[in-house]
């Protein structure tokens, strides 16, 4: 058996054909989001994602607002750029591109964000609203990974209510919040977040309908830690240089002979990145309808 593929490059062109729409139909009430971004310093991967939100803002009639800092910016600095944005009444929803360099209180950056304008989804403000809202409607921005993937399955016919889902990894942006997104109970998942300090990964992962493999170590979930048949989503993204080539290119945590055992499958790259993209001019777009 070879694993099918959740394709996130069309899936995400799917839905940006259906935010353009939105986009338009904001337009005739005269509002017209905006992507506001900040960059500190530059690392080339930091400015290609950034490069590539803005173009997709342009796909979709999204206006683009840029704050560009040189990397030796003071904490006070990239503070008043924040203020800037929360300030701009262009710019519906933005976000401060991470990592930032070290030395900067990135939790502080990133609490002065108006949660309004929070477009990642990751202001304390909009993770408590997920918390405390188990059974509501959320009305407010949701982090985008984890909101790409629920989509990406759901968008490929994966029933999630009543899954186990291990999740590997416990960073901000996918391991902490995809699993308060993945039991709320309009989802109803059942969640193990793993990390690094997970005495038996495989335990666990080798229960799982759904592997959610966010650890950024390259080919950590190997096909004896997959349950024949599982979905294995790959959020890893490592930089490795090719030994054969000598180029540098992305490494995801799935080894790829889990393509043998497992049922679906996200490719690396094509998978998870492109899908976070969209759910970021989600965000926007839903934050200018709310404030229409
Ligand atoms: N403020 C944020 N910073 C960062 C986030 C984030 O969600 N918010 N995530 C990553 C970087 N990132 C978005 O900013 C991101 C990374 C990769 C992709 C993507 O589409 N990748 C492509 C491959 C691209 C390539 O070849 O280089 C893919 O997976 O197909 C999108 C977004 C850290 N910082």
């Amino acid at each position: 058996m070879t694993a099918r593929i959740l394709d996130g490059k069309a899936t995400a062109a799917t839905i940006k054909a259906e935010l353009a729409e939105r986009v338009t139909a904001l337009a005739a009430k005269g509002v017209r989001p905006g992507l506001g971004t900040l960059l500190v310093g530059e690392d080339p991967g930091s400015v290609s994602y950034v490069a590539g939100k803005h173009r997709d803002c342009a796909e979709v009639g999204i206006a683009s607002i840029r704050e560009d800092l040189p990397a030796d910016a003071t904490q006070e600095q990239i503070e008043a750029a924040v203020a800037r944005l929360n300030a701009d009444p262009a710019c519906t929803g933005f976000i401060v591109q991470l990592p930032l360099p070290r030395g900067i209180d990135t939790n502080r950056v990133l609490e002065l964000v108006d949660p309004a304008k929070d477009a990642d989804g990751l202001h304390p403000t909009n993770l408590g609203r997920l918390v405390l809202r188990v059974n509501e409607e959320i009305d407010s921005p949701l982090p985008c990974t984890p909101r790409g993937i629920i989509e990406l399955l759901t968008r490929h016919g994966i029933e999630l209510a009543g899954a186990d889902v291990v999740v590997i990894g416990r960073g901000t942006t996918v391991g902490r919040s995809i699993g308060l997104l993945l039991t709320r109970r309009a989802v109803n998942a059942t969640v193990t977040l793993t990390h690094t300090g997970t005495e038996d990964l495989a335990e666990h992962t080798r229960n799982a309908d759904v592997i959610v493999a966010a650890a950024g170590v390259p080919g950590i979930v190997t096909p004896d830690l997959v349950k024949p048949g599982a979905v294995v989503i790959d959020v890893g993204v490592s930089r490795v240089t090719d030994p054969e080539t000598g180029k540098s290119r992305i490494a995801g945590d799935v080894h790829p002979d889990v393509a043998e055992i497992a049922a679906w499958r996200s490719p690396n790259p094509g998978g998870v990145g492109p899908m976070t993209r969209a759910m970021l001019l989600a965000n926007v777009v839903e934050s200018a309808e709310r404030s229409a």
